[in-house]
């Protein structure tokens, strides 16, 4: 029992060199990067409580939880134990279901369900067996959360696919191109190590880190743009909006509609 969490007791292992710093530490620059997620959620739940405060407050669950996989995250790259990767995994799988629960847009839901509350127990359902599954062939479970991230993209371009708001279409555009960037960060980890050791550049997994927690930051503003039922909702960056760099956020402005964006 204790062996699952011993260091170096899971089975996966990135490319960064393991104890090249510290002799507590297996990944060190892997372990840092995480903590991208301490500093990125509490800025997106400030950003985006205006929006929570006028739709519902669970969506503040979805950055919530972010900090946990960030925690999870760094645990799992000091130790590389079994523990530590189930934690990490089963975070992301969480952090997911609370997504799609809170903001899947209803005119895709399945046509035998009729409400959100009626969903969202469905996703519950499929996360309950999922996380029980994933101790079965745990190797695979990256592989099934990318698959859910694919999902959400396939998911995204659908819903834009009518959308003629041009702040809209801009924020899906970077949104899409962080993804494209982090998921290969990640797949050259994992794929192509001998080459990123042969050039004694070994850090991409940890730039994944940083661009899938901006990729999320920009995906759920872009959400939230669309969902906010406002006739005039500014988009704008924070910390500066001159420049148009940092992490967007909705301002509400205008009348409440009922209607949405796109
Ligand atoms: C309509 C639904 C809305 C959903 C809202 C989005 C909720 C956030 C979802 C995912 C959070 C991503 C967390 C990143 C994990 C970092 C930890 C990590 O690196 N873990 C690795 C091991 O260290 C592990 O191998 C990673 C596995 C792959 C995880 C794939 C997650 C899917 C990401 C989907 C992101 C969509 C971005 C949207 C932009 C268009
Ligand atoms: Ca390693
Ligand atoms: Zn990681």
């Amino acid at each position: 029992m204790a062996g699952v969490f011993s260091y170096e007791s899971s089975e996966i292992d990135w490319c960064e060199d393991n104890y090249r710093h510290s002799e507590h530490v297996v990944e060190s620059f892997n372990t840092m990067s995480s903590f991208i997620f301490f500093i990125i959620s509490p800025i997106m739940l400030y950003l985006l409580h205006p929006y929570a405060k006028e739709r519902n407050l669970a969506i503040h669950l979805v950055w919530v939880m972010m900090i946990f996989v960030g925690l999870f995250s760094a645990y799992f790259h000091m130790t590389l134990s079994f523990v530590g990767q189930m934690l990490d995994e089963l975070s992301i799988l969480w952090v997911l279901a609370v997504g799609y629960a809170v903001w899947f847009p209803r005119r895709l839901f399945p046509s035998f369900i009729k409400d959100r509350s009626t969903f969202s127990k469905l996703v519950l359902l499929v996360t309950v067996i999922s996380s029980v599954s994933s101790f079965v062939k745990p190797t695979a479970n990256a592989y099934a959360l990318n698959c859910f991230g694919l999902h959400l993209l396939y998911t995204l371009i659908m819903e834009m696919k009518c959308c003629t708001d041009q702040k809209a279409l801009r924020l899906a555009k970077l949104s899409v191109a962080l993804w494209v960037l982090a998921i290969s960060c990640w797949i050259s980890d994992r794929f192509g190590c001998s080459f990123w050791q042969r050039i004694n550049f070994c850090y991409l997994h940890g730039f994944w880190h940083i661009l899938i927690v901006i990729a999320v930051a920009y995906g759920s503003t872009l959400i939230a743009y669309l969902d906010i039922p406002y006739s005039l909702p500014g988009l704008q960056f924070w910390p500066c909006d001159k420049w148009a760099v940092g992490l967007p956020h909705i301002v509400l402005k205008g009348t409440p509609k009922t209607e949405k964006r796109c």
